[in-house]
């Protein structure tokens, strides 16, 4: 069973005379892991603030959870749990104090059950009695995490979750992640991280407020048209630079000490690397990468707006 838990079209919204949101239609199935991402100020978290009845949309359609998200705004940011980027808790309180007060706010009933079953649930019961303001980025998070999910939304907004925290909380944080979608919940990631984006279902791209691609990271990819070379041997790293601006070219950066080359038009990407195609460098064509992808993106929508 696919139900959706988002169906919305023709969302707008402006600040003043800046339109932040243009026409953004999205369906997102329950228990999915949506990733958005997109360069600073590109409306990402405005659209997803949108959805969730945070904020009002100049206009859109459709429904949220199954309710109509105009006029069920506050029933549905009730069932929505929102994570930001920054830590918002109480330093000064334990986490079980910082939970308690959480559960209050959302007029929580057998607050002590539920509170003890999100300690146990995210393995932070022993530390229960420790100050949040000591404990370390990881465990912040999760607390964080703890607080967002008290109420059991049935949707989860999360704002780059993971940035500052180590490889291994990053994993376990989104492990956790997964196994709440598993159970019904669906999430929305607003993320500038690649490692991010490849843990999500889906991911959704969004640029001067339009979306423009959206899918699982292999339909982004293929549908992106790219082909991507990597090209090795002593130095190629230094050659990124110089091929960058070869007329073929979309993108060329080093990866350690290999480059990674990028265009749409096959003909002309291999006209580019033509002169590098000696020894002692070798190159052979990859799957373009999720970054890759997103340069390109970047680039595209510049020309067509430089055009117009
Ligand atoms: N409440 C507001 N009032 C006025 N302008 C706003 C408001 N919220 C956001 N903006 C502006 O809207 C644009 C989009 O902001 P938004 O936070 O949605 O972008 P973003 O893609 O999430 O960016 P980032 O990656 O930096 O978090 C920015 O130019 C921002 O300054």
């Amino acid at each position: 069973m696919s139900e959706r838990a988002i169906d919305v079209r023709g969302l707008n919204k402006s600040f003043g005379d800046r339109h932040v949101v243009r026409d953004v239609a999205i369906a997102v199935e329950t228990g999915r892991i949506t990733g958005f991402l997109g360069p600073n100020g590109s409306g990402k978290t405005t659209t997803l603030r949108l959805l969730c009845g945070l904020l009002t949309p100049d206009s859109g359609e459709g429904e949220v959870l199954g309710m109509d998200f105009r006029a069920r705004g506050d029933a549905i940011k009730r069932r929505t749990g929102y994570m930001t980027q920054k830590f918002s808790l109480y330093e000064d309180m334990t986490l079980e104090e910082n939970l308690a007060f959480v559960a209050r706010i959302h007029g929580l009933d057998q607050r002590r059950e539920r509170v003890d079953a999100t300690l146990h649930r995210l393995g932070l019961f022993d530390r229960r009695r420790q100050l949040a303001g000591a404990l370390s980025g990881g465990w912040k998070q999760r607390l964080a995490l703890a607080a967002a999910t008290l109420h059991e939304p049935r949707l989860l907004l999360l704002d780059e979750p993971t940035a500052g925290v180590d490889p291994r909380a990053r994993r376990e944080f989104w492990d956790e992640i997964h196994a709440l979608a598993a159970g019904g919940l669906t999430v929305l990631v607003s993320t500038h991280y690649m490692d991010e984006a490849e843990r999500c279902h889906d991911i959704g791209y969004i640029l001067y407020g339009r979306l423009i691609a959206r899918g699982t990271a292999d339909a982004v990819i293929r549908d992106s048209g790219l082909v991507t070379f990597l090209g090795e041997g002593p130095g190629i790293d230094r050659a990124a630079h110089v091929l960058a601006q070869v007329d073929g070219v979309l993108s060329a950066s080093a990866f350690g000490a290999a480059v990674h080359v990028s265009g749409t038009e096959r003909e002309a990407l291999e006209r580019a690397l033509a002169p590098w195609r000696r020894e002692p460098f070798r190159w052979n064509e990859v799957p373009p990468s999720l970054e890759d992808v997103f340069i390109q993106l970047m680039g595209r929508e510049r020309d067509e707006r430089y055009a117009s």
